[in-house]
């Protein structure tokens, strides 16, 4: 599975010539999922250009409750509205930049998964944390707020987003090897509770995933596929990307 995340960038006219690119780049591929998450104002965009076509589109954030005084807030039902197939929850840069709690992101998965939105639940270590040893603590921590929130049949409804915050922008992704050590840690993890659920659940990696680096990663026994940020806003990449998967 391959997930482009657009961030805080598009605009109309860019936004519709890179999604017609992908659909003729990935017209005839099939060897995995395809999804793009785009800014809240462009979903109504990337469902008329995406519908019909092999890739799936999603939200980069919503709120966790369902309505009320929330101003500037999404709600998961206007991303059903959109056609959304998956929800971005927790990426780094809300739980750094907007304060996310472990709890609140926890809340956001659940309620994705009761509106029928696949949550792609990111979680990962700061560079302090690497640096300080702690990799393991830190996305066993993350994990567990959503574990004890919904279980581990809730967690299968998710896919697992394995984001070093290092890596993410810097062009010195996690190794194959790096990242494959922590995916494997994750899934240990989750057989603890279910080992049906831990075999089947897909954990993505993210964090400077570029067409040099994609078919490596993706070859590691724990890498289901991919969160691209940068790479996913230049079509050739993302495209090259999304084929490398298997
Ligand atoms: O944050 C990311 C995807 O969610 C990764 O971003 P980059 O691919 O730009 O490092």
């Amino acid at each position: 599975m391959v997930v482009g995340n657009w961030k805080m960038y598009g605009n109309l006219a860019w936004n519709k010539t890179l999604l017609e690119s992908l659909v003729e780049g990935l017209r005839d591929y099939r060897n995995a999922d395809y999804a793009v998450c785009v800014p809240t104002p462009y979903l109504f965009q990337a469902q008329a250009v995406l519908a019909g076509s092999n890739i799936a589109w999603g939200g980069q954030n919503m709120h966790q409750f369902e309505g009320g005084a929330f101003t500037g807030s999404v709600a998961p039902h206007m991303l059903v509205d959109f056609g959304c197939s998956y929800v971005i929850i927790g990426h780094s840069e809300r739980r750094e930049l907007c304060y996310e709690s472990d709890p609140v992101v926890a809340a956001k998965f659940e309620v994705a998964v009761k509106v029928g939105i696949k949550p792609i639940f990111c979680l990962g270590e700061t560079r302090e944390e690497y640096e300080a040893g702690i990799t393991e603590e830190v996305v066993a921590r993350q994990l567990d707020a959503v574990l004890s929130r919904v279980g581990p049949d809730g967690l299968a409804e998710g896919v697992l987003a394995y984001e070093p915050v290092w890596a993410i922008g810097t062009g010195r992704g996690a190794s194959p090897a790096q990242a494959q050590a922590v995916h494997a840690f994750i899934r240990e993890r989750i057989a603890e509770q279910d080992f049906e659920v831990a075999s089947h659940i897909k954990i993505l990696h993210g964090g400077s995933v570029r067409v040099a680096n994609a078919a490596q990663l993706l070859s590691m026994p724990d890498i289901d596929g991919a969160l691209v940020g940068n790479a996913s806003l230049v079509a050739d990449q993302f495209i090259a990307i999304c084929r490398a998967a298997n």
